[in-house]
Order: C-alpha cells, then structure tokens, then sequence
C-alpha cells in the first residue's frame, strides 16, 4: 500500500448529535483534528467528554452527521455503507477489552486478521509475517498459546500484534493500558510507539494514564465535547 503523505486523519467543523426529536442532544462540537503519518496524538479528557465517540467517527463505526472528516483521503459525512466498510478495514483497533477470540491462539487470532486485508499472500507468507509479529511485540514463546493461557498484558500484545499485522496506517486506541499493571502498561505503549515509527503508522490513543503521556507526539484535550488547545509533549513540565 502506498504510504500517505497528506494528513491521515482530516477533521473540520465537526458536530455530532445523539438522539432525536426533544431528546437530540449536541455531544461534538465544531471539532478540528489533524494527525499526520507517523504520528502520535494522545486524547485525554473527562468521562463522559466525548473521546469515544470520536474515535468511533473516526474508525467509520457510526456515520458522520455535520461537518467534515477525512480519513485515509476518504471523507466519511455523508458516505455510502460501502466506503465506511472499506475505510473501516484499513484501519487497526486496539480497545481495552482486546476482543480476542477464545477457541483461536495467538498466532490465529492474528493471522485471522492478516487475512482478511491481504488476500494476495501465500500460507507459507501468511504464516511467516504472523510469527514475525508476535516476536516483534515479545511474544515468539507463545504463538501457540490460548487466550485463556496468557496474562493481561500479553493478550493485550496479541491485540496490538493483531491491529499492526496488517500494516494499516491508522491505529485507534481506546484506553489499551487501562486494565494493566504499570510496568506492562508502559511496554505495550513502547511497541506501539516504536513500531509506529517504524511503519509511519499515525496513531490516536485515548487514555487516562499519565504514566505513558510521553510517548505522544502531541496532546489533545475533550472537555465538554470540545477538543481544546494541542499541546507539544515537550512544553509539559
Ligand atoms: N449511543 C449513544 N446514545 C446516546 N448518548 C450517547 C451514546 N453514546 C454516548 N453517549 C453520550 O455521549 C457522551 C459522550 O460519551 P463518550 O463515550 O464519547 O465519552 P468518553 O469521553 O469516551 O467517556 P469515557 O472516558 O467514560 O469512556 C456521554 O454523555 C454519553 O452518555
């Protein structure tokens, strides 16, 4: 795949709405949102801000209403079902809760995901760039592992291992350290950060985690379905 050069993710004037008629309610509010390759953008911000639904617009989970957004050169307010499917389908997910399915390993739950973006690749390929990621992410000991076998942390490498196969240039990151102690915590956000870079993948991860806030590139604040002023990572004290 060609490796993008314009913003990844292009987002202006956007508003979003639950519900209808007297029960409408503005969440999003006139939100403007660029994040480039390779790039890391941290998202913090009060329960109940707005994080998750932005994500999920962003991820083409639910449909754009007002406004502008841009994702990988595809805009997605007022898409047909068709582009938010394939939109969908370039991008990598890792929430909180993983989501790995229980009767498959590590390597098939992985390699599961491999092949539904690259229908091109031999098993003997498929097989190969699977492995190459679960030792990438630390976990070549135990490719063959049930989910059921391996702590918190690991299956959350599984999750990531399973969001990069693919190498998609977007990751949405839904609080992936939320339910880890803080040494494996910081390990994942390090694998992702560096194979980020090392794919110019452009990551969004919300999080409430001030231990991992330095692997940002930039920080970007919700409050009140507002984002509020970026901040450099380095300006932080
Ligand atoms: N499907 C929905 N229908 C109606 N209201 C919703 C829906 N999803 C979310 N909301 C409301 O939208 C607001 C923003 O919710 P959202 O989940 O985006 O916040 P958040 O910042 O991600 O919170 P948290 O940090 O707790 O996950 C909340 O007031 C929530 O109750």
């Amino acid at each position: 795949m060609k490796p993008f050069t314009s913003p990844v993710v292009n987002i202006k004037k956007l508003d979003h709405y639950f519900g209808q008629g007297d029960l409408r309610k503005q969440i999003l509010f006139n939100i403007h949102l660029k994040i480039h390759p390779g790039e890391i953008v941290l998202m913090m911000g009060p329960s109940g801000s707005g994080k998750t639904t932005l994500l999920t617009l962003i991820g083409a989970l639910r449909s754009p209403q007002n406004g502008s957004i841009e994702v990988l050169g595809n805009q997605l307010c007022d898409a047909p079902t068709e582009r938010l499917v394939s939109v969908r389908r370039q991008i990598g997910y890792i929430f909180q809760g993983h989501n790995l399915l229980h009767s498959l390993t590590a390597r098939q739950n992985v390699q599961m995901s491999l092949q539904l973006h690259a229908d091109s690749l031999t098993d003997k390929e498929l097989s190969e760039r699977t492995a190459t990621m679960l030792e990438a992410v630390g976990l070549g000991d135990r490719i063959d592992y049930y989910p059921e076998k391996l702590s918190g942390g690991q299956k959350q490498r599984v999750a990531i291992a399973r969001a990069l196969v693919s190498h998609p240039q977007l990751i949405l990151a839904d609080e992936p350290t939320a339910a880890l102690d803080s040494k494996s915590g910081r390990d994942i956000v390090e694998i992702m950060q560096h194979l980020a870079k090392e794919q110019q993948t452009a990551i969004l991860l919300v999080t409430h985690d001030h231990r991992i806030l330095d692997v940002g590139d930039r920080i970007v604040r919700m409050e009140d379905g507002r984002l509020m002023r970026a901040e450099a990572i380095a300006a932080l004290p």
